[in-house]
């Protein structure tokens, strides 16, 4: 039997490999804009977020804090029987945010800006070259002839445990699955991954335990963010173990057995891996241009271009996660306006990242923006910061039950400007708006403090974290 003959060679403007949010946007820009655009992925167009991550996730979140405030009533209104139900958000999730997992739609759309839409493997093969390998195993040769936008993203790590591989343990892309709570959850990580799914499920009901090998949770973020944090996870009844790391897994009947290093041991019905992610720079031939596909971030300058292709003849842009500036989908989408524009020649300001905002979506909401203290001090500025507690302002007050959050202001002296804020709290992801706007726009703090904040809201207290600024 004769083999079949290879598909035909595609010849296009640009290659956009992997589809992450930044990386749909940019395809369907180029594609709008007249180039003749090849966009590859090999799962779901969209990628992690809205299939995985921040969309199902904060569908999660929102019938968590519902649930939160539902237990507030009896302090502030009354009587209120509250009987979680898993049902509800699992149906959303399947039918609103992902329709079942699956990414027609997204794929349609693109087709409808002008992009032929593959799903298969991409990876590079040479300069302006790429391989696609399809579902049916076959190969497709394609030539960029402008170049190629790498936006591949990362897949849940999975740490050397032992016993950990090979059983049955959740990660991200399962917990957002799940048809029903298990009774107890174990969470492995302590991330903003960890610590958003660790409440929802506690929340409806599953007895929580958190282990966290570093000394806190969230440790890229403030340590008054983590401790607060970590305080109210053990109000609500989580254990939260730190310093702690899991030495041996195993599953049996249905059952997690977990040894920590100390000896203790846990016994679970699940457990969720969100011990960070893995870059998924090994799966496309960065090798064959000369690039190095064990790097944890493919460095890119100002216009996202690749650093290490120099700048002489540009053709490999890079953007999102894999690029180190910020796992989150605001940084993908912001690098893609930036790279779009380099590949259009268009005029763009040159990307920067000094006043990238996170929110993580606890309840308190964790938000933070620029540099940390030690970040600050580490970078050599000379540092005042400011700290207020969110409950002592008198929206606080007001607001009783749920008002535990802390502003903390970090100011480099010598220019005058904070180059980092933290906002923790009820809404502390819409307080850091106003803090990012002065972060991004250096808004000289002395300018700050002439600013008339609304009473009794909660961003009023920037001005008492000004005040306390020493
Ligand atoms: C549980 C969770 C919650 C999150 N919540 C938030 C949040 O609230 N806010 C926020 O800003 N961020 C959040 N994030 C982070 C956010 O999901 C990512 O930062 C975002 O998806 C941007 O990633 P990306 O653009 O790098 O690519 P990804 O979204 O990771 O997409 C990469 C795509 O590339 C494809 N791909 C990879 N390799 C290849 C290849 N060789 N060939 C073809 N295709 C390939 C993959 O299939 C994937 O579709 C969350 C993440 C998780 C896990
Ligand atoms: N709201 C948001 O914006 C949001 C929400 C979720 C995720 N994200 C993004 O996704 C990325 C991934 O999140 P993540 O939480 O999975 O990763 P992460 O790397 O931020 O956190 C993982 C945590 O797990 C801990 N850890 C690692 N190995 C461990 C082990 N063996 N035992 C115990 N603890 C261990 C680490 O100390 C770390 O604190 C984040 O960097 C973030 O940018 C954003």
């Amino acid at each position: 039997m004769s083999a079949s003959p290879a598909p035909e060679p595609l010849s296009v403007d640009l290659c956009v490999i992997g589809l992450g949010p930044g990386g749909e946007a940019a395809a369907s820009g180029a594609a709008t804009a007249g180039l003749d655009v090849l966009a590859v992925d090999a799962h779901l167009v969209g990628g992690e977020c809205p299939y995985y991550g921040c969309i199902p996730s904060k569908m999660m979140v929102r019938a968590a804090d519902a649930l939160g405030e539902a237990h507030r009533v009896g302090t502030l209104a009354g009587d209120v029987e509250v009987v979680p139900s898993w049902t509800p958000v699992a149906t959303r999730i399947r039918d609103e945010a992902t329709t079942g997992w699956d990414d027609t739609i997204a794929v349609r759309r693109l087709q409808d800006a002008g992009a032929t839409v593959l799903h298969g493997t991409a990876r590079l093969v040479g300069e302006r070259a790429v391989e696609v390998t399809l579902p049916d195993g076959s190969v497709r040769a394609v030539t960029a002839r402008r170049g190629v936008l790498l936006n591949p993203g990362t897949r849940p790590a999975t740490p050397p445990v032992d016993g950990l591989a090979g059983t049955p343990f959740w990660t991200n892309r399962d917990s957002v699955r799940a048809t029903a709570v298990p009774p107890r959850l174990v969470v492995l990580g302590g991330g903003p991954v960890g610590v958003e799914q660790a409440q929802v499920f506690a929340r409806f009901g599953a007895r929580v335990t958190i282990v966290q090998h570093g000394e806190r949770l969230l440790p890229g973020d403030e340590p008054e963010a983590s401790r607060l944090l970590e305080d109210v996870l053990v109000g609500e009844g989580l254990r939260v173990l730190t310093g702690r790391s899991l030495e041996h897994v195993a599953h049996a009947d249905g059952l997690f057995s977990l040894t920590l290093d100390d000896g203790e041991h846990l016994e679970a019905e699940q457990l969720l891996v969100a011990a960070g992610r893995t870059p998924n720079l090994d799966r496309v031939g960065l090798e064959r241009v000369g690039l190095d596909p064990s790097s944890r971030t493919l460095e890119v300058d100002d216009r996202c271009r690749v650093t290490a292709l120099g700048d002489a003849d540009p053709w490999l842009w890079a953007i999102g996660d894999v690029t180190g500036h910020g796992a989150f989908t605001h940084v993908s989408m912001y690098q893609s306006a930036v790279a779009l524009a380099d590949v259009l020649s268009a005029d763009h300001e040159p990307a920067r990242y000094h006043a990238v905002p996170h929110v993580t979506f606890t309840d308190p909401e964790v938000g933070g923006v620029g540099l940390t203290e030690a970040a600050a001090r580490e970078g050599g500025l000379s540092v005042r910061t400011g700290t207020t507690a969110l409950e002592s302002s008198s929206r606080g007050f007001t607001h009783g039950p749920g008002a535990r959050g802390v502003l903390k202001l970090v100011e480099d002296a010598e220019r005058g400007v904070l180059v980092g804020a933290t906002a923790v709290g009820p809404g502390g992801g819409e307080i850091l708006g106003l803090l990012a706007l002065a972060v991004h726009a250096e808004v000289p703090v002395a300018t700050l403090r002439t600013m008339i904040y609304a009473y009794p809201t909660f961003h009023r207290a920037v001005e008492t974290a000004l005040a306390d600024l020493s």
